[in-house]
């Protein structure tokens, strides 16, 4: 192997404990922040609020920001900042505002600290940003050469979170390992950045495989397990450094593929990212002929509430050639090493309805 990998890194500090919060302002004062836009959701802060630490010492200009993390968006943001001359951004909320945060800072250069409500992506973790544009379409992928300053997660305020959206981020952390390793496997030999890579997507579906019931059984209760901390640490720090070490190894495949084709589908809308990526990993799973790991999973999906059938993400019959054509056009499903076409996509989906 001889081609040029660039790892994207981690936060430049990252630090996850119950009362991580409660160190803010010395984490600012440390970095030399003076006045900073703290910019969270709607929902989110109505959670976070609570959590969120008198600062004494460090001007603050709240603001929560509306739809989605646009280039119009973007844009106000950095405006604001320089009308009002503030030094840092603190992004809290879910993976959308965060990845707001990260594209205003990056625009100015200025540092951005992300405090995660949920552990629903690796969002927390990225030098990225997805782009969105008002009616929710997805139109880009910005790479920022500048990392996080630091990200701090706090496991007792994720505690807070809907089941649904943890769920969701297991689904779509579990496709780390599902996506890069046939694409990895292929390598006769691979260098240090792609060992990270398989190391952390296999420590993703381990931990994943081994916790998410009982993390799952722990936010319901709401209490602070070892299981729960290491479902919020692979969904952020883990299933982030996949991607950041992995370089196009560590990107999505056909799991991906296949949900992206489904957001053709109007009325899966309102189904949740990872769900539809958790059904897009047995699909995959079937098109490389590897039905013993579908029937591995399934018990695991029905465990803790993953879709494993069309049906449960309102998809039926009639919906299958336009999701097999759509997934069949994506560059990147024909990156897994096994011929795909359309109707063996199609054909994929039929088989699972019957497993
Ligand atoms: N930058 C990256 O590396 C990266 C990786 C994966 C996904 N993403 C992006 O992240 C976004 C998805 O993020 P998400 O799944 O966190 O969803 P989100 O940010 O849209 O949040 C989902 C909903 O949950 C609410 N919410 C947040 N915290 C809450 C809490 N504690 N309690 C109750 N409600 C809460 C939010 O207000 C929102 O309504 C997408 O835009 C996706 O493209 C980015
Ligand atoms: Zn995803």
């Amino acid at each position: 192997m001889n081609e040029t990998m660039i790892v994207r890194g981690a936060p430049q500090e990252y630090i996850c404990h119950a009362g991580a919060w409660n160190q803010l302002e010395e984490h600012l004062l440390k970095r030399k922040l003076k006045k900073v836009l703290i910019l969270h959701g709607e929902k989110s802060w109505q959670v976070a609020r609570e959590f969120f630490p008198e600062l004494k010492e460090v001007g603050c200009h709240f603001k929560h920001y509306k739809n989605e993390c646009t280039f119009e968006n973007i844009s106000y943001f950095v405006e604001f900042i320089k009308e009002n001359d503030l030094d840092g951004i603190i992004a809290i909320g879910g993976g959308k505002v965060l990845d707001l945060g990260k594209a205003v800072a990056a625009d100015i250069l200025i540092p951005v600290i992300c405090l995660p409500t949920l552990a629903s992506t690796c969002a927390a973790y990225t030098p990225l940003s997805v782009i969105y544009n008002n009616e929710g379409a997805m139109v880009d992928m910005l790479f920022f050469s500048q990392s996080i300053s630091l990200t701090l997660v706090d496991p007792e305020v994720i505690l807070n979170s809907p089941k649904e959206l943890l769920v969701a981020g297991i689904g779509d952390t579990l496709a780390k390992w599902y996506e890069s390793n046939p694409v990895i496997s292929e390598l006769s030999t691979y260098s240090a950045e792609i060992a990270v890579a398989k190391f952390a997507a296999k420590e993703c579906r381990d931990n994943l495989l081994m916790c998410s019931k009982q993390a799952l059984i722990d936010l319901e209760n709401k209490e602070l397990t070892e299981d729960f901390i290491k479902i919020v640490e692979t969904n952020i720090l883990l299933a982030g450094m996949v991607g950041g070490f992995g370089d196009k190894y560590g990107r999505t495949f056909g799991a991906h593929s296949i949900h992206d084709a489904m957001t053709y589908i109007p009325k899966t809308k309102n189904y949740l990212h990872g769900n539809k990526v958790a059904y897009g990993i047995l699909v995959q799973l079937i098109i490389e002929e590897k039905l013993s790991e579908v029937s591995e999973l399934i018990p695991f999906y029905q465990e803790i509430g993953l879709p494993y059938q069309f049906s449960s993400l309102a998809i039926t019959r009639d919906d299958l050639d336009t999701i097999a054509k759509k997934a069949n056009e994506d560059p990147l499903m024909h990156l897994l090493p096994c011929q795909v076409t359309k109707e063996k996509i199609k054909q994929a989906m039929l088989t699972l309805e019957t497993i």
